[in-house]
């Protein structure tokens, strides 16, 4: 069968499992997985979201996108595209059935009217082709704990507040709320719905191997949760008899800095711990700051995590706030033709912006993912320009560009989807 004839169509409610199979060959899994892993899987599955190739009868290709809310620079959530389980088994690879499924799937965004799409890249050169841009860094950190200086004798938190090992249960019925503030003041964040509350506290077991984590919660001094971590410790002893133990922060979050600090804190007191892996934290974290030494804590894994499609200039524009006010036009380039044009953003003295299009002569031009690399804050205009990204048509506009469009703090996106 000539690939151009293969069917890439969403699939049924019959197809899920042979649909979730060809999703674990593609991320070379196993192509056997267990019926509970199945009934887990497919409760997450939207079918009319949800695209496979098949070739005779097997499901050689997948996509899946869900509703997802993204917040912007300054509180607001934009509605998002997030996009996920993308595969093509190794028998289909490099015949163009990414290609379709995406420009498929991104019409339909599209057509829906969502602002953005995101997904998490597995390999960086994928999605840029598809108007992409990476738009948050994860920075793992790494606390070598006998280094930071901190009192050995400390007993807990010195601000007034207390810390609560919790069920998963509890997490459940704190962490949403707790969430959903933080989440509206982060740029970079995404909603976790109550189906990654359930996964994530071992609920609803979506892999194999699940090891329940510790959780723990932190309360101001007023009573209020402000903060909540899981983590796991592994079982490590030295030749001496010397704990050599690593805890490994599954998630951290956290309202306020006192929060944050008093968590940091909490994980590097832990007796035997030795090192406190963060997992994704923004590069800009405080956690260093919250250490007498703050070389105590690494940057051990970086690299690019969420990517931005923008799907419209004008709405993902006037969703975000800006530092200072300002004039800017912008000539985006998208061959896909979602949102390509020339716009005029203008922001107000309140770091509003107003964005239409515009017969004005562009003071950059640029592609729609290196717009997706900027709308965060995450990138630097003038770094793109000078990389050749971005092209300044007017001198010192990519300066201007960054001092409008970059917040004093990095974005950060904790979760994987
Ligand atoms: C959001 C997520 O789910 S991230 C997970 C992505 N999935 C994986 O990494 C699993 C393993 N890899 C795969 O399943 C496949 O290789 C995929 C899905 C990445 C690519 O699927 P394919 O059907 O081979 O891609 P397709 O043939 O449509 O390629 C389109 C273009 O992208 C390029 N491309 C595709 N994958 C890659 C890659 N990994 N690295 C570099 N270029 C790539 C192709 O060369 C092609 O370029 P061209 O248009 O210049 O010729």
């Amino acid at each position: 069968m000539n690939d151009r004839d293969l069917d890439v169509r969403p699939i049924t409610e019959d197809e899920i499992p042979d649909w979730l199979r060809a999703v674990a060959v593609g991320f070379l899994r196993s192509e056997t997985i267990t019926e509970e892993e199945i009934a887990a899987r497919a409760s997450g599955v939207l079918t009319d979201r949800t695209v496979g190739a098949f070739d005779d009868g097997r499901c050689v290709a997948t996509l899946r996108s869900f509703p997802q809310e993204l917040t912007a620079v300054g509180g607001a959530a934009v509605a998002a595209n997030a996009v996920t389980n993308v595969t093509v088994s190794p028998t289909h690879r490099r015949r163009g059935l990414l290609s379709r499924m995406m420009a498929r799937d991104l019409a339909a965004a599209k057509e829906r009217g969502d602002v953005v799409a995101t997904l998490i890249a597995a390999e960086y050169p994928i999605y840029g082709r598809y108007g992409f841009g990476p738009a948050t860094t994860a920075a793992e950190w790494t606390v070598d704990v006998p280094r930071a200086g901190l009192d050995p004798r400390r007993a807990g938190p010195e601000d007034g507040g207390r810390i609560d090992l919790a069920g998963g249960a509890e997490v459940r019925e704190l962490g949403p709320e707790l969430h959903e503030r933080i989440r509206r003041t982060q740029h970079g964040t995404v909603n976790r719905d109550a189906r990654w509350w359930r996964i994530n506290t071992g609920e609803l077991r979506v892999l194999p191997g699940w090891k329940d984590p510790f959780y723990a919660v932190y309360r101001s001094p007023a009573g209020e949760v402000e903060g909540m971590v899981a983590y796991t410790v592994d079982d490590k002893w030295g030749d001496a008899k010397q704990p050599e133990n690593t805890a490994t922060v599954q998630w951290l979050i956290a309202a306020e800095p006192r929060a944050e600090r008093a968590l940091w804190r909490y994980l590097c007191a832990i007796d035997w711990v030795v090192r406190v892996e963060t997992g994704r934290r923004s590069p800009d974290d405080l956690l260093p700051l919250f250490l007498p030494d703050p070389r105590a804590a690494r940057i051990t894994t970086r690299a690019d995590w969420m990517w931005v499609r923008i799907l419209d200039v004008a709405r993902a524009l006037e969703a975000r706030g800006y530092q200072g006010a300002g004039e800017l036009v912008l000539e985006v380039v998208d061959p896909a033709g979602f949102t390509g044009g020339r716009y005029l953003l203008e922001v107000g003295a309140d770091g509003r912006g107003v964005c239409a299009p515009t017969s004005r002569e562009a003071d950059l031009t640029l592609d729609v993912s290196g717009l997706g690399a900027l709308w965060l804050g995450d990138e630097s205009a003038v770094r793109l320009a000078a990389a050749g990204r971005v092209r300044e048509e007017r001198a010192g506009a990519a300066r201007l560009a960054d001092a409008l469009l970059r917040p004093s703090r990095r974005p950060w996106c904790p979760d994987s989807f």
